[in-house]
């Protein structure tokens, strides 16, 4: 499902004394199908404009079309319930919203809320749980009994039980340990590249970006200020230092490196690319000077 923001200004609290402009004219479209990372500085507007992604916010000015829909200020709040079914949106730390006795209660919770079958919903539960890598041995549990890891993917079925096309979440890593990271992450491209979900992913770690996004949204002081591949987006040091935005590691040590005379091009992203250009230069140097 396809999304594009056209000509979308936000204000909080707006025609009140408190109006706060949140986003600024953005233009942008969202791939079906791909991987896209916001990127953007703390108060940059990235949580505003994912809330847009589901109508949750409503553009003050312009539109979002979100598939066959068109969201403008003038949208009723009544015929968005299939809308909020196909954008499943995991907000910071969605643990935090687990309530229900049992895991699988849970899981089943959000389904139900749409109208589905206790049966069914349980049926979705169970089939989201091993989805998400959660035992069925944990089903049965207080969501409160889980880690940190495991609860944070209990919260994710949570959104997923509603079968989704597209899934946004709002730096679903934070907080948790290396392993919990990386297990997310596997999980959500798996995600992509299984259930052919559209993935809009809010994170403020690069090395995520360089290895998992198709597409990047760099967001400033509520605009939208570059869209393109991580290669396009990566390749301008100097723009991205102006921005305050860090590098993928690997990228920052390609940098370094070119300050000792080694040469990239193009400048790597991730750990593969940068072993793959940097071992023939060590080896080639390595012959120079014993030679
Ligand atoms: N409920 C609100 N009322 C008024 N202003 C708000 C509200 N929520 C956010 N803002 C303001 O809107 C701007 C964008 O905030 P937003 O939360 O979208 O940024 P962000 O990039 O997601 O930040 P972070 O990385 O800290 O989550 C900020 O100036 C913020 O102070």
């Amino acid at each position: 499902m396809e999304i594009a923001f056209e000509k979308v200004n936000y204000w909080y609290q707006a025609g009140t004394p408190f109006a706060v402009q949140a986003l600024y004219d953005i233009n942008l479209n969202i791939p079906a199908g791909e991987f896209t990372a916001v990127i953007g500085q703390t108060g940059s507007g990235k949580s505003t404009l994912i809330q847009h992604l589901n109508a949750l916010l409503k553009p003050t000015e312009g539109q979002v079309v979100i598939g066959d829909r068109t969201i403008t200020s003038e949208t009723k709040n009544k015929h968005l319930k299939p809308l909020r079914k196909k954008v499943g949106l995991v907000f910071q730390f969605p643990e935090n919203q687990l309530f229900e006795e049992t895991v699988l209660k849970d899981i089943a919770f959000g389904p139900q809320n749409f109208g589905i079958s206790v049966e069914e919903a349980t049926r979705l539960a169970h089939e989201t749980a091993k989805m998400v890598g959660l035992d069925d041995s944990l089903l049965e549990r207080s969501p409160f009994d889980l880690s940190g890891g495991q609860m944070r993917r209990a919260a994710i079925a949570g959104v997923l039980a509603l079968e989704p096309d597209v899934l946004v979440l709002d730096e679903p890593t934070a907080g948790l340990d290396p392993r919990g990271r990386n297990e997310i992450m596997g999980l959500v491209r798996q995600l992509q590249v299984e259930r052919h979900l559209t993935i809009v992913l809010i994170t403020h770690q690069m090395n995520d970006v360089a290895d998992y996004a198709d597409h990047v949204i760099v967001m400033a002081h509520g605009h939208m200020v570059k869209q393109g591949t991580p290669r396009d987006v990566f390749s301008d040091v100097d723009w991205l230092t102006a921005h305050q935005l860090e590098l993928p590691s690997a990228t920052a040590y390609a940098n370094k490196l070119m300050q000792q005379g080694f040469v990239f091009d193009p400048i790597p992203l991730t750990a593969d690319e940068l072993a793959d250009q940097l071992v023939p230069q060590i080896n080639k140097k390595g012959v120079a000077d014993n030679g």
